[in-house]
């Protein structure tokens, strides 16, 4: 069932402060309580992306997805979900592009110039850039405040260096009927951390709760809020104290639904192991260490697709 009266915690990140401030410290345990319960939380942050620039990236997005498919198309990756992806069978209304490594004016030019092949397209790169750099220092807020409330501070540069940034954008078709239309379907991503932003009015993301009995509605309090999100990878490294929830894009109604988001992802190579600091007799451990697009292969394996939890399949302890 659906349950519009239930929300999301809600979290506000500006002014925190320096690390150790009693702003940053309680904001700590609230983004704790939130991870480990709903496995998501809105967190306002309007201080840091101001509105003009939330509004250019909202244009420039438009643009990208009304250029011809075939220019589209050649934003293609070998690894999956970095990319193009039109609309398929299991989502047929969406639409999605990505850029690895966003926060690198060379791969973002690279990307603009391969999409408006005249002239590049200055003011998308310059806006994307601003806007994943200040995305990823929510990120690495986010993620500094999980390893600490941890007790686990000595793992927190190595934490913070092994990540990477893939920024994907997203649009769902209106789909012009009176009734609901599933947008994207449910998952649990697979990175370590998801931050979305949605760029208009038109509302969609729900939130399986914890117990899988109810979607919540991640709609927006406001355009300048942005839904955090724990994904597979960080469950695992955490030895399952924070919750990655399953989600779903559902649609109505005659408008197209545009978002944004950025994706925190394992470097390649990177091998996920849990610290042996959180491995104990009430948490034994769940995931034996596991080489994260090694994992990411697997699940487009017959056995992986058939799965109701991939992971453990792959890696159970
Ligand atoms: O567009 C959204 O609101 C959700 C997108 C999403 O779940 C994803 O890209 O993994
Ligand atoms: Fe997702």
């Amino acid at each position: 069932m659906s349950c519009a009266s239930m929300k999301l915690p809600l979290i506000d990140l500006n002014n925190l402060g320096e690390n150790d401030s009693p702003r940053w410290e309680s904001t700590k345990i609230q983004i704790r309580e939130a991870l480990q319960e709903y496995g998501c939380f809105e967190a306002t942050f309007n201080n840091i992306i101001p509105f003009e620039l939330r509004k250019s990236v909202g244009d420039g997005i438009r643009q990208l997805f009304d250029l011809p498919l075939a220019i589209k198309l050649l934003n293609n990756s070998h690894k999956p979900l970095h990319g193009y992806i039109g609309q398929n069978n299991f989502s047929p209304l969406m639409e999605s592009m990505g850029i690895d490594g966003a926060l690198s004016s060379h791969v973002v030019d690279t990307f603009a110039n391969l999409m408006w092949p005249d002239q590049g397209n200055p003011t998308f790169s310059k806006d994307i850039q601003l806007y994943c750099e200040k995305l990823s220092e929510l990120d690495k807020i986010v993620r500094r405040m999980v390893v600490e409330s941890l007790g686990l501070e000595k793992y927190i540069d190595e934490h913070l260096n092994s990540m990477n940034y893939l920024c994907r954008f997203q649009k769902y078709e209106a789909p012009r009927t009176p009734h609901s239309t599933l947008g994207f379907f449910p998952h649990a991503d697979k990175n370590i951390i998801s931050i979305l932003h949605q760029l208009n009015h038109v509302n969609g993301l729900q939130i399986l709760t914890k117990d899988g009995k109810t979607w919540i509605p991640a709609d927006p309090t406001s355009l300048d809020s942005i839904v955090v999100m724990v994904a597979t990878s960080f469950h695992a490294w955490t030895n399952g104290r924070l919750h990655a929830p399953i989600h779903r894009v559902v649609v109505s109604g005659d408008e197209a639904r545009y978002t944004i988001g950025l994706f925190s992802v394992p470097k390649e190579g990177c091998v996920i192991k849990t610290p042996e600091e959180l491995v104990n007799k009430d948490h034994p451990l769940l995931y034996k260490p596991f080489d994260y697009y090694k994992f990411i292969d697997f699940i487009y394996t017959d056995a992986g697709r058939s799965s109701p939890d991939p992971l453990k399949e792959y890696c159970g302890a």
